[in-house]
């Protein structure tokens, strides 16, 4: 897969303070990137460096292989922690606005504005004033302010904070549609079972060090505990005396239980096949939630 954003050993400091160290991770195209990290990691300051409202003291930022120019930032939306649409505009001229801004012509910055309203479920709303609208609103306004030139990166600081869980799903499914179109997206978020349900890639940072990045799926691989779930017909109790198996919990007929290094799982299927039917059996995947807390420590 080719790589579109390339962040490379970026360090930066403030004062004495050094609040990004040696960060590198890579974001690709038509996939959703979820940056994660604890109040103060350094995810706001990493999105400004990207997007050139601040500079690394050391390090590089590649877009398609090359340092990032003026051109290459018209291609790119964001959504920055700072909010910052003009109170006093309406919405719609504010979208049609920023669209003029990123190059588009007068009836393509209104066409789309006009679509993007329309999907953000704030069409009614296109003649208020941003300061009329409720947080949530707002928010959906800022969203379609970093969306209505179509860009090729969308760099999202918290998009989904402070959204009502109906609003959390449209614009959960813009930013997937953003991504089928072949943007690269890369939202930071709090939320991890949000995280977990969206992206496609992840990047965990802690203390400004970047602990771990890859594909959701190949993370969760990788931190796979040897722990599996088996529902059984019955009382599943007697599991807790197989070889191998320590028991952690235990509900009537469920059971989840590790297994110690070469035990052999299969081992306790046959032998519950052996007693009766299995309703269930298999490997418990970690959830984002404990990946986070293994991988910060
Ligand atoms: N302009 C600045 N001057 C001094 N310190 C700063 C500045 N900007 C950020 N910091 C510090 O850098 C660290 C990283 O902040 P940053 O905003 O990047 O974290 P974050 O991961 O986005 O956190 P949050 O989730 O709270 O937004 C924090 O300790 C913050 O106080």
């Amino acid at each position: 897969m080719t790589t579109v954003l390339n962040v490379e050993a970026v360090n930066r400091s403030f004062g004495e303070r050094q609040v990004l160290k040696d960060v590198s991770f890579s974001v690709e195209p038509g996939r959703l990137t979820g940056f994660v990290g604890a109040n103060g990691a350094g995810k706001t300051t990493t999105m400004r460096i990207i997007l050139g409202v601040l500079a690394a003291d050391t390090g590089t930022v590649t877009w398609r292989g090359a340092p990032i120019s003026r051109n290459d930032r018209q291609l790119f939306g964001y959504m920055p922690e700072e909010r910052g649409l003009y109170p006093k505009m309406t919405v719609g001229e504010q979208v049609v606005y920023l669209g003029r801004l990123h190059g588009l012509s007068a009836a393509d910055a209104k066409r789309r504005t006009t679509a993007l309203l329309e999907r953000l479920e704030l069409a009614e709303r296109a003649g208020d004033p941003v300061e009329k609208l409720s947080l949530g609103n707002q928010q959906r306004a800022q969203i379609a302010a970093a969306l209505v030139h179509d860009p090729e990166l969308l760099v999202l600081d918290e998009p989904f904070s402070g959204l009502d869980p109906i609003a959390v799903e449209t614009v959960l499914a813009v930013l997937r549609e953003r991504a089928r179109a072949g943007a690269a997206v890369l939202f930071s978020s709090h939320q991890l079972e949000l995280v977990e349900r969206l992206c496609d890639d992840l990047v965990i940072i802690a203390d400004g060090t970047v602990r771990a990045a890859g594909s959701r799926i190949a993370l969760r691989e990788q931190h796979a505990l040897p722990r599996y779930r088996i529902e059984v017909d019955g009382d599943a109790g007697w599991i807790r005396d197989e070889p191998g198996v320590t028991l952690l919990e235990l509900d009537g007929a469920q059971a989840v239980f590790d297994m110690t290094a070469g035990a052999d799982e299969q081992a306790v299927l046959r032998s519950a096949l052996g007693r009766g039917p299995v309703r269930a059996f298999g490997p418990v995947r970690p959830s984002l939630a404990e990946i986070f807390r293994e991988v910060i420590q």
